[in-house]
């Protein structure tokens, strides 16, 4: 018995000596991964510092003469010349460059710079035969390999490959098509030994990251290209990619270290936007048709829907309106598509109502606006989908409607991703930003470093003069943590509609915890405050599956422990009041589309523009309704109401009457819209806070005016 307990005894020591040094050893190895990833960004940083703009190189001269013949251009955009001369010299790249940017001509030029073959990898088959006709009618001897193809075009195009003497210079595959054609990779072999496969241009390379927004397991496939390929230089490109994302892609294609060439994600003509969506489909298409008819009369754009259902809806009712309307998405026939991609692109449709189907590859360049009638996924998503206005470089709109209980609809897609919740949750917090400039969310959500004040007022939080009403939610956080352990006592789950109408007194009495004093909260502020509650970890989402469909519960997020500190305590930042400093862009828009002399043909003569005119655009201060207001939406877009009241605003400034909201009664006017009839002892500490902070931005607007 000593003996075993002496062994015991050992073996206990053994064990504690084994676990000392496994955590010794994962707390290296995690060491490790972070040297090797600082080395690696500092090799992309070195990399980086190399002027990559010399037109003195070999190739220079002809590719001076390519760009201005075949393609017809005279110059290069920001990072095109950097890109091509590093792809040229044999540098692996990752070129990350906004929507509409020019990234095709980055691997475009080169191939027809350099001999042998350029493979291209695309996701979508509609995407090559876009570019395919492009470079066929700038006579650019260019191929596709998909499933589509006939066994004659395979044979030609392959043999072609393979023959010194043929012109093809741009083969266009479907990631698949590498990955499960074992035929395609033995003939890449013999061209890469001919010396004739030169370059390797993956498009959308973010999907290769499974931390990005759109993750394509085939593109994992890509891994291997750089092992098998060594000598062929990667060129990947993407207008979105976070710097996780970026790490990723390069471990994933084996280029760790490689060149990261990263445009700014700003697009100054783009006008960023989010307004209330209306509760009902018929209101919200009210909405629409006002948006599109009063402020886009006769103008091109894109409606962003969440379904193929919602698409037709929203396409029928616009067209029934007398909006020229026609919904896309990826049921519809090729034909179908076909047409209605022509149809808009010659101006007869006016609005595409689609999914998301629609877009990748879209190169129309006057689209004006692009609404999103449904919150999308990510600011990924939302960042390239209404990156397709405004590809002329002139103004345009991009325009959310945003409504709490369209963040469900989303979650219960998304939550099967492995950054599904985070991504959807990080679009929902841009949406519920009232005070802060659009940009700067986007732009560092990017990693990518802002300054506020180069918006320009381009963005509807900068271009009012909002303030917003600091609301403590700390109370009501505990209050529907109440709601939900008595639920839970119940063996009852709760949708977040049923949490809201316990928190309302309403729905089953047993769910009712006793006692339980009903909100004073409007039900849109009621879906506003969880929303922002589960964005920021208070609550969270469960799902669960039932036989037709997903369900997302609510239940206590991990911030429900501290939110019990005495000490802790919970603010939502409400919408109030805000003020329109400028109303110069709608007018630019405006003037632009009438081809009046006054417009500008690019941002930076908007921007000369706007600082001269702005002190007597000042002067037009005018009420803006809250963006979460649904009563007050159809007014926004209301451009005669807006002139009267316009008229009335400046009469008053005349008169020495502004318009400051000083007064108690109109703050809780203000208070009232925003929150509900709110007569519980929070919402004079609220009003109090509402007061301060609008009297500081009424002085500052009054000051500016001045
Ligand atoms: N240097 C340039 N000068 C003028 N126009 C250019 C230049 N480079 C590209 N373009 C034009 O810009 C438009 C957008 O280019 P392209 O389709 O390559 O953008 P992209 O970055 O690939 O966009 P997306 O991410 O939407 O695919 C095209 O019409 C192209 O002809």
């Amino acid at each position: 018995k000593e003996q075993l307990a002496a062994v015991e005894k050992e073996i206990f020591k053994i064990n504690q000596e084994v676990q000392w040094l496994l955590d010794k050893q994962k707390t290296l190895k995690e060491k490790r991964n972070q040297l090797k990833l600082q080395l690696e960004q500092e090799a992309s940083a070195e990399l980086a510092n190399i002027d990559w703009k010399h037109t003195d190189h070999p190739w220079s001269r002809k590719l001076e003469l390519t760009m201005h013949d075949v393609f017809k251009l005279k110059t290069f955009r920001p990072l095109q010349l950097e890109a091509v001369n590093a792809t040229l010299s044999g540098q692996d790249c990752i070129l990350i460059m906004p929507t509409g940017g020019g990234k095709s001509l980055c691997y475009q030029l080169p191939a027809l710079v350099s001999p042998g073959i350029t493979l291209i990898v695309t996701p979508l088959v509609s995407l090559m035969e876009d570019q395919l006709m492009a470079l066929r009618a700038l006579k650019v001897s260019a191929a596709a390999l998909n499933a589509g193809c006939s066994k004659e075009e395979v044979n030609k195009v392959q043999n072609a490959m393979k023959d010194k003497n043929s012109d093809l210079c741009l083969l266009y595959v479907t990631p698949e098509k590498l990955a499960k054609s074992k035929r395609f990779m033995s003939l890449l072999e013999k061209v890469y030994e001919m010396g004739r496969f030169t370059r390797l241009a993956i498009d959308e390379v973010h999907c290769c990251s499974q931390w990005g927004h759109d993750f394509r397991p085939d593109y994992k496939f890509l891994g291997i290209m750089k092992r098998q390929f060594p000598k062929v230089p990667i060129l990947g490109l993407t207008a979105t990619a976070t710097a996780k994302v970026v790490s990723d892609v390069q471990k994933m294609l084996n280029i760790g270290g490689c060149l990261v060439l990263k445009a700014s994600y700003n697009r100054p003509n783009l006008k960023y936007e989010v307004h209330a969506k209306a509760s009902s489909q018929e209101k919200s298409i009210d909405q629409l048709e006002n948006i599109i008819t009063k402020r886009f009369f006769n103008q091109s754009g894109i409606i962003y829907c969440f379904s193929i259902k919602e698409a037709e809806e929203v396409a029928s009712a616009l067209s029934e309106r007398g909006v020229k309307a026609l919904s896309y998405h990826a049921q519809l026939d090729p034909k179908s598509r076909s047409y209605i991609h022509q149809s808009w692109a010659s101006n007869e449709t006016r609005v595409v109502v689609a999914t998301v189907a629609f877009g990748m590859g879209i190169d129309k360049a006057n689209v004006r606006f692009v609404i999103h009638h449904s919150l999308p996924k990510s600011l990924e998503n939302y960042y390239q989908e209404s990156g397709r206005a405004g590809r002329d470089d002139t103004p345009a709109y991009c325009i959310l409607l945003f409504r709490a209980a369209d963040v469900f609809r989303q979650s219960t897609m998304v939550f099967t991703e492995r950054t599904g919740l985070e991504n959807l949750y990080a679009m929902v917090a841009y949406c519920l930003e009232v005070e802060g400039c659009r940009r700067t969310t986007i732009a560092h959500h990017f990693g990518e470093e802002w300054d506020k004040s180069h918006c320009q007022h381009m963005c509807d939080n900068c271009e009012m003069d909002r303030a917003g009403a600091r609301l403590e939610l700390t109370h009501d956080c505990k209050m529907l943590y109440t709601i939900i352990n008595h639920a839970s006592e119940m063996k009852e789950r709760l949708t977040a509609n049923k949490l809201i109408d316990i928190w309302q007194r309403k729905g089953p009495s047993k769910l009712r915890p006793p006692h339980l004093k009903p909100t004073n909260h409007q039900r849109d502020n009621c879906e506003l405050v969880l929303v922002f509650l589960l964005v920021e970890g208070y609550l969270k989402e469960e799902f669960h599956f039932n036989p037709f469909t997903t369900i997302s519960y609510i239940n206590k997020g991990p911030k429900a422990g501290i939110c019990n500190n005495s000490d802790h305590s919970v603010y939502f930042c409400l919408p109030t009041r805000k003020r329109k400093a400028c109303d110069f862009f709608d007018e630019v828009v405006h003037k632009a589309q009438k081809n009046e002399t006054h417009s500008p043909s690019s941002c930076r003569d908007l921007k000369n523009e706007e600082s001269s005119s702005k002190m007597s655009k000042l002067r037009q201060l005018k009420d803006n309704p809250d963006i979460f207001s649904d009563k007050n939406i159809s007014k926004s877009s209301h451009v005669s109401k807006r002139k009267k009241k316009n008229t009335t605003n400046q009469k008053e400034l005349k008169t020495g009457q502004t318009h400051q909201v000083n007064d108690a009664s109109e703050k809780d006017k203000i208070l009232k819209n925003s929150l509900g009839n709110s007569s519980s002892p929070d919402s004079s500490t609220l009003t109090e806070r509402v007061s301060l902070v609008s009297h500081t931005s009424d002085r500052k607007v009054l000051k500016n005016t001045v």
